[in-house]
C-alpha cells in the first residue's frame, strides 16, 4: 500500500480504520460549532433526534457564536441570538456573544482547535481550521444537530489536491494572492469534495495568520478541507495565543508516496498581487489588469482577512493620509481581541483619522446583512472571500476581492491600485499574540 495523505491519516485516526480516499467512515468529532444563523435549526434537530433533555456529546468542545447579524439588525436576528444563548446555557456549551467576533477567528484565537483535530462547523468556512493542521469542514445544520448528540459523523474520505509553492513572495504579495490564483487556476468547483493541501518552502515560511487565509478559502474552489501541515511554528503560535503547550506530532503530514489527485506547482517570484473580478472568486487576474478601476467602498474584515495583521497593514499604508475623496471604508475586526488591540496600538486612531468607519467585531457586510451593505451601482473592493451577485447588497452592485495590501493602496487613490508601489510589511505571528498574553 502506498503512503497516506494528511486527510487520510486524520480520518483513519478518527474512525479507527485504514481510511483511503473514496472510503466512507464514521469519524469521531473533536470540536463542533454553530452560529446565530445555523444554530437555531441545529438545536431543533438536536431536540427532535434526542428528546429535549439529552446532553451534548461534549459541552466543553461545543462552541456557539453570535456573529453574522451581530449586534441584531432586526427582530428575527434578535430572537435567533436568544435561542443561541438559551441552548448554550441549558447544555453548558461555550457561547460567544455580540461583539466577541467571527466564529472562525474565535475558535482559533481561543485555542479550541489543535493540530490533528476533526472540527465540524455549521458554516462553509470551517475549512479555516486546516491552517493549524486540523481537518475542518462545514456541515449543514441538521448534520450538526445530529452530531451534537452523537459526537460522530459520516464522511467520504476526500482525495487531495496539492498546491506546492517554492521561493520567496515579492513585497506586496501575500497568501491572499496565492489562494486567489489557485482558485483562478482550478476554477470555482475545481477542488470539489477534495482536500486542498498547501506545501513547499513558501507555504512553510508563512506565519499562521496567512496560512489561515489559504485554508479559509479552500471552500471557494469547492474544497472539503484545506490543510497546511502543522509544524513547530504552529505549536509556537498556539502557545503564544493560549499559554498552553500542545505536543508536536511529527506524523501530521502527508507521506512522500501518498497518492494525490493532482499537484499544482508555482514559483513564488512569478506571482503578482491578484484581484478577483465580479462576480466569482475564480475571476482572478493580476492587479495590473484592473488597475485604475474606480471604487466606491473598501471593506476590510471577514474570517479571511479581518485579523489584526491585516487591519494593521491597511493602517500602515494610510498612516497620516486620508482616504481618496470618492471612497468610504468600512473596517470590521474579526474578533474582540483584534478590536481591542487596534485601540491599544493606535491602529484605530490612524484609520478613523483617515476617514474609515470601524464596526464592532463580527461578519459585518460580508454576506450583505448589515453594517455597510452596497447600493445598486456601488463597486466595492473587499478583503472578503466571496463576490457573487448581491453578496454584499444590491444584485447590481459589484465586488472585487483582494489582499489587505491591495485594499490599503487602493484607498489612497480611490481606484484599484498595485500595492507594489507602496510600502507594505509582512507581519510574523508575534505581532498579535502579545495582546492576548
Ligand atoms: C450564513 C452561513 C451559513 C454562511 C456560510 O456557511 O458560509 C455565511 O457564513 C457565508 O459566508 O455565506
Ligand atoms: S465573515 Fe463572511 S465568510 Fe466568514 S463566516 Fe462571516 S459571513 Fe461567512
Amino acid at each position: 500500500m502506498t503512503g497516506k495523505t494528511l486527510a487520510e491519516k486524520l480520518l483513519s485516526d478518527k474512525s479507527g480504520t485504514d481510511a483511503r480516499a473514496g472510503d466512507y467512515v464514521e469519524a469521531e468529532i473533536d470540536v463542533a460549532m454553530a452560529h446565530d444563523i445555523t444554530g437555531p435549526l441545529a438545536f431543533q434537530t438536536f431536540d427532535e433526534v434526542t428528546g429535549e433533555d439529552a446532553d451534548l456529546f461534549a459541552p466543553d468542545r461545543t462552541i456557539f457564536t453570535i456573529d453574522h447579524h451581530a449586534p441584531a439588525d432586526g427582530v428575527q436576528a434578535a430572537n435567533n441570538h436568544n435561542a443561541v444563548r438559551e441552548f448554550a446555557a441549558k447544555h453548558g456549551a461555550h457561547q460567544f456573544d455580540v461583539g466577541d467576533g467571527i466564529c472562525h477567528a474565535v475558535l482559533v484565537e481561543e485555542g479550541f482547535v489543535k493540530p490533528g483535530d476533526l472540527v465540524i462547523g455549521a458554516d462553509s468556512h470551517s475549512t479555516t481550521y486546516g491552517g493549524i493542521g486540523a481537518f475542518g469542514t462545514g456541515v449543514g445544520s441538521t448534520d450538526l444537530g445530529t452530531a451534537l448528540a452523537t459526537g460522530e459523523l459520516w464522511f467520504r474520505v476526500p482525495e487531495t489536491m496539492r498546491f506546492e509553492v517554492e521561493g520567496e513572495l515579492a513585497d506586496g504579495v501575500y497568501a491572499k494572492d496565492l489562494i486567489l490564483r489557485f482558485i483562478g487556476d482550478v476554477g470555482f468547483d475545481g477542488c470539489t469534495y477534495m482536500a486542498a493541501e498547501y506545501g513547499g518552502s513558501t507555504i512553510e515560511s508563512l506565519p499562521i495568520h496567512e496560512r489561515l487565509v489559504l485554508s479559509n478559502m479552500a471552500i471557494e474552489m469547492g474544497g472539503k478541507a484545506g490543510f497546511v501541515e502543522p509544524d513547530l511554528r504552529t505549536i509556537d503560535y498556539l502557545e503564544r495565543q493560549t499559554g498552553e503547550v500542545v505536543p508536536f506530532d511529527d506524523d501530521l503530514h502527508s507521506d512522500e508516496d501518498a497518492t494525490y489527485d493532482s499537484v499544482h506547482t508555482y514559483r513564488a517570484e512569478d506571482l503578482a498581487p491578484q484581484v478577483s473580478k465580479p462576480s466569482n472568486p475564480e475571476n482572478a487576474v493580476d492587479v495590473t489588469e484592473v488597475e485604475g478601476t474606480e471604487i466606491d467602498q473598501l471593506f476590510v474584515g471577514t474570517c479571511t482577512n479581518g485579523r489584526y495583521e491585516d487591519i494593521k497593514l491597511v493602517a500602515d499604508i494610510l498612516d497620516g493620509e486620508e482616504l481618496a475623496p470618492n471612497v468610504r471604508m468600512v473596517v470590521v475586526p474579526a474578533s474582540k481581541s483584534v478590536y481591542q488591540y487596534m485601540l491599544q496600538t493606535g491602529v484605530f486612531q490612524t484609520l478613523t483619522d483617515a476617514g474609515a468607519v470601524i464596526q464592532s467585531a463580527g461578519c459585518g457586510p460580508c454576506a450583505g446583512y448589515h453594517q455597510g451593505v452596497l447600493g445598486d451601482d456601488d463597486i466595492c473592493l473587499a478583503t472578503a472571500n466571496r463576490n457573487f451577485p448581491g453578496r454584499e447588497g444590491s444584485m447590481q452592485s459589484q465586488v472585487y476581492l483582494a489582499s489587505p495590501a491591495t485594499v490599503g493602496a487602493s484607498a489612497l487613490y480611490g481606484e484599484i491600485t498595485d500595492p507594489r508601489g507602496v510600502q507594505t510589511e509582512r507581519y510574523d505571528d508575534t505581532v498579535f499574540a502579545e495582546v492576548l498574553s
